[in-house]
């Protein structure tokens, strides 16, 4: 029953239904029309069309078009590491991305220009850069939450909790790669209320960029919709804000020489990139491809976590238990140190375990250069996974949201929060956080293009868990969490719709 012009490949499920000519265009069509969420559909085509972790392939013929859906990590790791340059990003999600970061941007961009930024960028996450830039920023930070919270909780305000894992991690990351002061994370309640305009244009281009995906008329229309108009005004507004932090680092270096312009130990990243003579415009996709990363992903897990903390408020007790010897009483607590990561395999566990199952980048994509068969590769190349054979010019997408919640990647209890599974027993009987393959805990991404965030963001995230849990209580609105629990929206992150909570410093 294959449709005329729709090619079949041993092995791979064609999704269903499926026309002459158009194949399975009427799906694209259907989903914007019900504006059902791309993630929801691939996780329902994967359930009811391949289950068992099978490929599948959506296909439209009269387009040229042809895309792989491979949930799983044996595939990943054939695409990611074995056969690695046959797989880049390609011009599809250049397209997608141009205008916000840069063809030339570390996200959008392949081969030697890719390379080039991510050699540099490298320099940032070395260890002395840690120690003197991330630590004294989160600590600094975390001083400036606790006076937020606490202002809250003497209030009784309630605070929205997305917004404010934002508006911490963006003024954090603000200073540490650009010595920049973003005057985002205010110390009193009332400052809440004031809305971000960076953070706002930068939500509403990411969901731009997300309708590109399955966009079905050209980007030029753009010019003639509403979207297309309220995302060139957000893309004003995100340059504005980039070139005020780019201009006064360049008024600084002329005033005081390249090597004195920031009061820091190191170089930050932004004096990396201009060291390497890059121009005003050159530096505008560096400062949002590394905002995109620094800010967003953190700051959408904390929030995720929260939200599983609220379904399973056994481990706010077990976390607060652990914290207890290394950072002192309940309510006394001092700020975490970066060395302290190991000391912590509870709260670690509990990060990851959220990271998991609401990975920040939750759909990705890449092109096929040459024909290809990608065979299932490594500890996870299970029998029966068919090899999968693609071509020149097609695409291969695969979810981690979704493989989060296959059985046949992370077992029976996939969908349960249960940080258990990232905890073991070393040989002298302490807990350790367990190792899993980067391509198995993909979220952090794998290969060469791995995230080079993910010991900062694995410190940040924990070190403002444990700021609020050993602390405060945290008082969530039952009612509204059951009955209009929070959910994600449309865009390249995972971002978790607003709810609100609120503060009670823990008695002493
Ligand atoms: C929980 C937090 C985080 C998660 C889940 C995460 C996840 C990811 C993923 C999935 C990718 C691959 C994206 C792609 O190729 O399309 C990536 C890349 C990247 N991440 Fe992260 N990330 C996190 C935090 C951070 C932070 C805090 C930074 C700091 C700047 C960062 C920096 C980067 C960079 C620079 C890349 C590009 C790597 C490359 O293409 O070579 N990430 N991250």
């Amino acid at each position: 029953d294959r449709p005329p012009g729709v090619q079949s490949r041993k092995g791979i499920v064609a999704v269903t239904p499926a026309y002459a000519l158009v194949g399975n265009l009427p799906w694209i069509v259907s989903i914007i029309r019900q504006r059902t969420r791309i993630l929801d559909e691939v996780y329902r085509l994967q359930n009811e069309q391949a289950p068992g972790g099978k490929p599948f392939t959506l296909t439209f013929p009269a387009l040229g078009g042809r895309v792989t859906v491979i949930n799983n990590p044996a595939y990943l790791q054939y695409i990611q590491k074995t056969n690695f340059d046959n797989f880049p990003k390609g011009p599809d999600q250049r397209r997608i991305m141009c205008d916000v970061l840069g063809i030339h941007g570390i996200f959008a961009s392949d081969g030697a220009i890719w390379l080039k930024q991510r050699k540099l960028a490298t320099h940032i996450f070395s260890f002395n850069n840690f120690r003197t830039h991330v630590q004294s920023t989160v600590v600094r930070e975390v001083h400036t939450l606790d006076a937020l919270l606490q202002d809250a909780s003497h209030k009784q305000a309630p605070v929205n909790l997305p917004d404010t894992m934002f508006r911490f991690t963006l003024n954090s990351f603000a200073w540490m790669a650009f010595d920049a002061d973003v005057d985002c994370l205010p110390s009193r309640v009332e400052g809440l209320a004031v809305p971000n305009e960076f953070a706002s244009s930068f939500d509403y281009a990411q969901m731009v960029m997300d309708h590109r995906i399955f966009a079905l008329l050209p980007k030029w229309s753009e010019w003639f919709t509403r979207e297309g108009y309220h995302m060139r005004k957000s893309l004003r507004t995100l340059n504005r804000y980039c070139y005020r932090i780019i201009d006064s680092r360049l008024a600084r270096r002329e005033k005081l020489g390249a090597g004195n312009a920031t009061d820091k130990a190191g170089k930050d990243l932004l004096e990396l990139f201009m060291d390497r003579g890059l121009t005003r415009e050159e530096l505008l996709p560096v400062i949002l491809n590394f905002l995109i990363a620094g800010r967003d992903t953190t700051a959408q897990s904390l929030a995720w976590l929260f939200f599983e903390l609220w379904k399973s408020p056994q481990y706010i007790d077990k976390i607060r238990q652990s914290l207890v010897p290394l950072l002192g009483a309940p309510g006394e607590q001092r700020p975490m140190q970066f060395d302290e990561i190991k000391e912590l395999p509870l709260l670690q566990a509990c990060f990851y375990e959220a990271v998991r199952l609401w990975p920040a980048v939750p759909k990705n994509l890449k092109r096929v250069v040459q024909d290809d068969i990608i065979r299932p590769t490594g500890e996870h190349a299970a029998e029966g996974l068919p090899d999968v054979d693609v071509r020149g010019g097609e695409t291969v997408l695969w979810s981690d949201w979704c493989m989060a919640r296959m059985p046949e990647v992370w077992g029976a209890d996939c969908c349960e929060f249960r940080p258990e599974r990232f905890l073991e027993t070393g040989s002298d009987g302490s807990l350790r956080v367990a190792e899993f393959s980067q391509f198995k805990f993909h979220s952090f991404n794998a290969g060469p293009r791995m995230c080079l965030g993910k010991t900062l963001a694995t410190y940040e995230g924990m070190a403002v868990t444990a700021a609020i849990l050993g602390r405060y209580d945290v008082l969530f609105d039952d009612h509204t969490m059951r009955t209009n629990p929070p959910t994600y929206g449309d865009s390249l992150t995972l971002p978790c719709s607003p709810y609100y909570v609120r503060f009670r410093p823990i008695a002493t």
